[in-house]
């Protein structure tokens, strides 16, 4: 293992770094060794807040001033430089919040491979031309940045997602302040060393740490901040659309997901199997895109648990930081509680427990461990089989029919991602007109989202906006209609 740093991780603010003005720091501790302080991060105030809105403000008027590509360069060079630090960064995200290497430097490249996306994009169109009644006249759409943005993220995807809500925002723009999540504010803290030494003027990138009440709160309802961007929990993403809404703020929102998987009768077993572990044992289960329900023909519902069974069990367990772990520990301590008590739940509510269902002993660190878990489920009205877990567990379902899999499928509050294994493509098309879901897998994982793509769900798991690709424009810019008589 790496050695162990203790260092004071400072805000960004104004070009500088900063102590907070509450002289105090929360520690960053490695949920794979919790007596391991990955660092402390600054405990900020109110005050700490409205100097970044502040600096954020002073900085817009030249940085929207500057031209897309001139915008865009700055992007590269973030990217070039991460991509020097890609091991250091990677090693950080998972001593912080515990995924294995290979999945954070996989998550750091694609985090790299964002930046340049939109570094590109600060050379395509930003309107069209649109035929007027005067045939005298030129009308045409352009966009104009939404000023101060703030960005609030969560800690499972430490690096992709602050960077899939910031270089959109900058690109368009726009000036940021960025409160990342606390559990993951160390690994963003080198990513903003990144646009710092990559030459970004001061004031344009903001990052201020801290308690998600006062600062993610604090950005929600600052009326100098016209744009807030979020991925979190739903309880907290309401929260901030009330206080968005209050003040006529622009808003989005990426949240929870119960993410179905349909395997039909006619599927390949062997390919569906690997799928539903990936989908839902990476990462510790602790994706919004994970896969929770397993939804099973009854035809080959035997074959299917038994390989399902059988591969699992090979899993290994252990610091995301050793080659040999496949899988790392709960990201903390309240994600490792929530999780056994989501298990206790789904035994006390009457689901067959198959496999796992236990925390993962781990004699030498005491890491947030569970072993990866699968339920039987027959009733779906229970909590196993509704409520968002973000942890390793599956439910399992057996159904007698494809009307009865979709059916089950989208008895769900959240529509964030779902799958089908089939090889008919009648089924296929079906579950592609039919599923209430913003992502669309066949013989697929529910996970795995490309960066050019537009991304987010229906009903709960989000504002109904979506993030990635060309649709960030959408959120990070407003539509200016012109109309041009000589
Ligand atoms: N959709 C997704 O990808 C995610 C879903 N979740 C779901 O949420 C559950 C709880 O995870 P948790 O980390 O607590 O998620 P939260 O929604 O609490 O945290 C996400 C971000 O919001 C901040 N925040 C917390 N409270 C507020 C607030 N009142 N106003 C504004 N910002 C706030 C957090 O700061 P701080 O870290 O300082 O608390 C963090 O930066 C998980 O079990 C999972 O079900 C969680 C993470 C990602
Ligand atoms: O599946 C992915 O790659 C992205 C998932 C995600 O956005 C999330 O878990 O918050």
């Amino acid at each position: 293992m790496s050695t162990v740093t203790t260092a004071n991780y400072l805000n960004y603010i104004n070009g500088e770094w900063v102590e907070s003005t509450s002289n105090e720091t929360i520690e960053s501790i490695n949920p794979a060794a919790p007596e391991e302080i990955v660092g402390h991060i600054q405990l900020s105030t109110k005050e700490d807040l409205d100097k970044a809105v502040e600096a954020a403000k002073n900085a817009q008027k030249t940085w929207r001033g500057l031209s897309g590509s001139e915008r865009g360069e700055i992007l590269y060079k973030v990217a070039a430089i991460m991509e020097e630090r890609l091991e250091e960064i990677a090693e950080c995200a998972t001593r912080e919040m515990g995924k294995t290497l290979a999945e954070t430097k996989g998550e750091t490249k694609r985090g790299i491979a964002i930046l340049k996306y939109y570094a590109g994009e600060g050379m395509r169109k930003v309107g069209d031309v649109i035929p007027s009644t005067d045939n005298e006249a030129l009308m045409f759409t352009t966009r104009v940045p939404l000023g101060v943005v703030g960005v609030i993220t969560p800690w499972n995807f430490p690096v992709a997602i602050p960077i899939w809500k910031v270089a959109p925002a900058l690109i368009y723009g726009n000036t940021v302040v960025i409160k990342p999540a606390s559990e993951s504010a160390v690994t963003f803290a080198k990513i903003a060393k990144c646009f710092a030494d990559a030459g970004l003027p001061k004031g344009v990138l903001n990052m201020v740490t801290g308690s998600g009440t006062i600062v993610g709160g604090g950005i929600a309802a600052h009326p100098e901040i016209k744009g807030i961007t979020f991925t979190g929990s739903n309880a907290v993403g309401k929260s901030i659309a009330h206080e968005a809404m209050k003040r006529g703020a622009k808003y989005q929102l990426e949240m929870g997901g119960k993410n179905p998987v349909i395997v039909a009768g006619d599927a390949d077993i062997e390919l569906a199997v690997d799928a539903v572990i990936k989908g839902a044992f990476l990462s510790t289960g602790q994706k919004c895109t994970a896969t929770s329900r397993v939804i099973v023909e009854e035809t080959i519902y035997d074959r299917f648990i038994k390989k399902l069974i059988a591969e699992t069990k090979k899993i290994t367990i252990g610091a995301g930081i050793h080659a040999d772990s496949w899988m790392g520990p709960c990201a903390s301590e309240t994600q490792y509680k929530s999780v056994l008590q989501a298990i206790q739940t789904g035994i006390n509510e009457g689901a067959k427990l198959i496999l796992g269902g236990k925390p993962y002993e781990d004699k030498v660190n005491n890491g947030y461990f569970i072993e990866p878990t699968i339920f039987e489920v027959a009733d779906q009205n229970i909590a196993i089989a509704r409520e968002e877990i973000f942890g390793p567990v599956i439910a399992l379902m057996k159904v007698s029919s494809m009307e009865r899999a979709i059916d089950l499928a989208n008895d769900s509050a959240y529509g964030l991602s779902a799958s089908i294994f089939t090889g008919n493509i009648t089924r296929m098309l079906k579950f592609v007109q039919e599923m209430e879901a913003g992502l669309i897998r066949v013989n697929a994982e529910s996970a795995g989202v490309e960066l050019q793509a537009p991304f987010g769900g229906m009903k709960e798991s989000s504002s109904h906006s979506r993030e990635q690709g060309e649709a960030a424009k959408e959120f990070f810019t407003s539509i200016k209609t012109v109309f041009v008589k000589g």
